[in-house]
C-alpha cells in the first residue's frame, strides 16, 4: 500500500518536517529540485535543450533549482518566469538570487525559441497550491507547454502537471499533459485518480527528506493506492490437507429470463476465484440455462412468479443456510417488493452480502435497509448506480469520487466499491483504497457480474473487509489487463476476464 495525500496533508507534512525533524523548506526545495533535475537530464537527448517554466509559488522555486543545476551540469537551459517577480515566495526569491552567478536570465514566453524533439520542458508553473482555473499569462504558459509537447519535446512536471487539481485528479482548462511527473515525498490524490493519472504520465515519487513520521495519521481519512504485492499477499496458498468445504460456499442470487448469463458469469467467476462450491438461486424457468453455461454450478430454483418479492423470502433464507457469502443482484427481476425483500434478507443473514446491479437500484429507494443488515455488506455500483444511491448527478459525483464514496460508506456502515477508471473501495471507517488495475476494454457488459462473483468467492474463503474488496477489485482488473494483453481491448468480453482470472492466479502462485 502506498499512502496518498491531499494538498493540505502534504503541506502539514512539509511544515512538520521543518518544525520537528530538522528539514527546513529551503532544504526540501533543494532536494526536490535536484531529484527533478536528474529525471529531466535522463529524459533529454545528448545536446538537447532544457526549457524550465516557473510559476509564482514554491513549485516555481523547484524549477529555479532545476535551472541552476542543469546549467551547472553543462546543459543548455532556457528559463521562463511567469508572473510578477516581486510576488515570488521567499524560498523562490532565494533560488532566483542563487541563479546570479550562472548569468541565466529569465525570458518571456514570446522570446523563447521553440523546442524540438530531444528537448525537455520542465513544467514548474503550479503544483499543489493551484486552487482555481489558471487564467491570463498562466493559462498562456500552460498552452505553450502543451504546444511544445505536441512539437516533440518531452514534458516533465514538477510535483503535479500544472492545471491539474492535486486532490480531485480533475484538470482545469488548460492543463499540462506530462510524459513524467516527479512528485515529492508522497503520492498526491490527483495523481492516482483519473484523468489525473493519465495526465501525469509516469509518476516517480522521490524522497526529499520528509520522514514518514512527519505525516500525521488521520484515522478515517486515509487514502491508499493498492499494489500488486498487497493483493497477492491477501490470497493464501492452498494447503494440501484441504477440501472443497475449506473454500466456502457462495450463494449467488441472480438471473431472470433473458439474463441467465449474468447469473452464470457471476457464479463461474466465483468458482474461478477459488470458491469451493457455488449455488445459484434463480427463477425455476432459468435454472437449466444458467447451469448450461457452467456445469460445476448448482441450482436453487425459486418458484416462478415475476419480480423478486416477499414471497421469495423463505426460499432464499433456506438457500442461504450454510452458505459463507451471498452475491445478490446480477440480472435479478426487480419489482415493487424487491427492496423490502432485500431488507428482510439482510436482517436475517449473518454472512457477508455483496449487493450488485439491480439489488443496488432496489436499495437506493430505501437506504435504511442497509443499516438493518446483520452481517457485513458490500455494494458495487458503477457511476450510474451510484448516482441513484447518492442522489447526485453522475457528472458531479465523478468529480469528487473519493468524497462521495467515503461519505456513503461512513453514513451507511458498508463497504462501497465505486467502479470506473481507478475503482475506489471505501470502507465504513472512512479509509479509501484506490485500485490501479483495469483498462477501458473492460467497459463491456458482464464484467461487473464477474467482479461480484470474485468478491463473493474471496469473502466465502474467509477474507475480511475491506481486504476482500480491494483484493477482488485488484485481481479483477489485472485479469482484464492480462486478457487485453492477449486479445486487445476492443474485442474484450467478460468471459475473457473470467479466463484472465486464471492467469492472475498462475502469476501469483509462481
Ligand atoms: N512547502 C514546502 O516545503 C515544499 C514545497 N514544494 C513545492 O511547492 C509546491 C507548493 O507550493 P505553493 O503552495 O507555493 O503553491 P504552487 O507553487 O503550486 O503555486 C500556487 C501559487 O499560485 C497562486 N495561485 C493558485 N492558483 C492560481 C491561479 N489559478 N492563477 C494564479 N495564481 C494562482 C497561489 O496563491 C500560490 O501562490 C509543491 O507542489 C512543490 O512543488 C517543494 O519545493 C518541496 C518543499
Ligand atoms: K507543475
Amino acid at each position: 500500500m502506498r499512502r496518498v495525500l491531499t494538498a493540505d496533508r502534504m503541506r502539514a507534512a512539509d511544515r512538520a518536517a521543518g518544525d520537528h525533524f530538522g528539514m527546513p523548506s529551503p532544504l526540501l526545495m533543494e532536494n526536490a529540485g535536484r531529484e527533478l533535475a536528474e529525471v529531466a537530464r535522463a529524459l533529454g537527448a545528448p545536446g538537447g535543450r532544457f526549457l524550465v517554466v516557473c510559476g509564482p509559488g514554491n513549485n516555481g522555486g523547484d524549477g529555479l533549482v532545476v535551472a541552476r543545476l542543469l546549467h551547472a551540469w553543462g546543459r543548455r537551459v532556457t528559463l521562463v518566469l511567469v508572473g510578477p517577480r516581486d510576488k515570488l515566495t521567499p524560498d523562490s526569491q532565494r533560488n532566483l538570487l542563487a541563479l546570479g552567478p550562472s548569468g541565466l536570465e529569465p525570458q518571456s514566453l514570446g522570446e523563447v525559441e521553440e523546442p524540438r524533439v530531444g528537448d525537455v520542458v520542465v513544467d514548474a508553473i503550479f503544483g499543489t497550491g493551484l486552487t482555481r482555473p489558471p487564467s491570463g499569462e498562466f493559462a498562456k504558459a500552460i498552452e505553450y507547454v502543451r504546444r511544445w509537447r505536441a512539437a516533440g519535446a518531452k514534458v516533465v512536471a514538477a510535483d503535479v502537471p500544472s492545471g491539474l487539481h492535486s486532490d480531485t485528479g480533475v484538470p482545469f482548462d488548460p492543463c499540462v499533459e506530462a510524459d513524467a511527473t516527479v512528485t515529492f515525498g508522497f503520492l498526491k490524490q490527483g495523481q492516482v485518480l483519473e484523468p489525473g493519472a493519465t495526465l501525469c504520465g509516469e509518476v516517480r515519487c522521490v524522497d526529499i527528506g520528509i520522514p514518514a513520521e512527519a505525516v500525521v495519521a488521520h484515522a478515517g481519512a486515509e487514502v491508499f493506492l493498492v499494489e500488486e504485492a498487497d493483493a497477492r499477499g491477501a490470497i493464501a496458498p492452498r494447503r494440501s490437507d484441504t477440501h472443497k468445504g475449506t473454500y466456502g460456499h457462495v450463494l449467488v442470487v441472480a438471473g431472470s429470463l433473458g439474463k441467465s448469463g449474468a447469473a452464470a458469469l457471476s457464479a463461474l467467476s466465483a468458482l474461478r476465484a477459488g470458491a469451493g462450491l457455488v449455488t445459484v438461486a434463480t427463477r425455476a424457468q432459468v435454472v437449466e440455462s444458467v447451469l448450461g453455461h457452467a456445469p460445476e454450478v448448482m441450482g436453487w430454483p425459486l418458484e416462478d412468479r415475476g419480480p423478486l418479492g416477499r414471497a421469495d423470502l423463505e426460499s432464499l433464507l433456506a438457500a442461504a443456510d450454510q452458505k459463507d457469502a451471498l452475491v445478490v443482484g446480477p440480472g435479478i427481476p426487480r419489482g415493487e417488493e424487491t427492496t423490502a425483500l432485500l431488507g428482510e434478507l439482510l436482517e436475517r443473514v449473518e454472512v457477508p452480502v455483496v449487493l450488485d446491479a439491480d439489488a443496488l437500484n432496489a436499495v437506493s429507494t430505501d437506504l435504511g435497509v442497509l443499516r438493518r443488515a446483520k452481517g457485513p455488506v458490500v455494494l458495487t455500483p458503477h457511476p450510474g448506480e451510484m448516482s441513484r444511491l447518492s442522489g447526485l448527478p453522475t457528472k458531479q459525483l465523478q468529480k469528487e469520487r473519493v468524497k462521495v464514496a467515503r461519505d456513503f460508506a461512513r453514513t451507511h456502515g458498508v463497504t462501497l466499491v465505486l467502479k470506473g477508471a481507478r475503482t475506489l473501495i471505501a470502507h465504513a471507517d472512512g479509509t479509501v483504497y484506490v485500485n490501479p488495475t483495469g483498462n477501458p476494454g473492460m467497459a463491456t457488459g458482464g464484467t461487473g457480474d464477474v467482479l461480484s462473483g470474485v468478491l463473493g468467492a474471496l469473502l466465502a474463503q474467509g477474507l475480511k473487509l475491506p481486504e476482500a474488496a480491494w483484493t477482488a477489485v485488484y485481481a479483477h482488473g489485472l485479469a482484464g489487463d492480462l486478457a487485453a494483453g492477449r486479445r486487445g481491448r476492443l474485442g474484450l468480453i467478460a468471459s475473457d476476464v473470467v479466463k484472465g482470472l486464471c492467469s492472475v492466479w498462475t502469476r501469483w502462485e509462481r
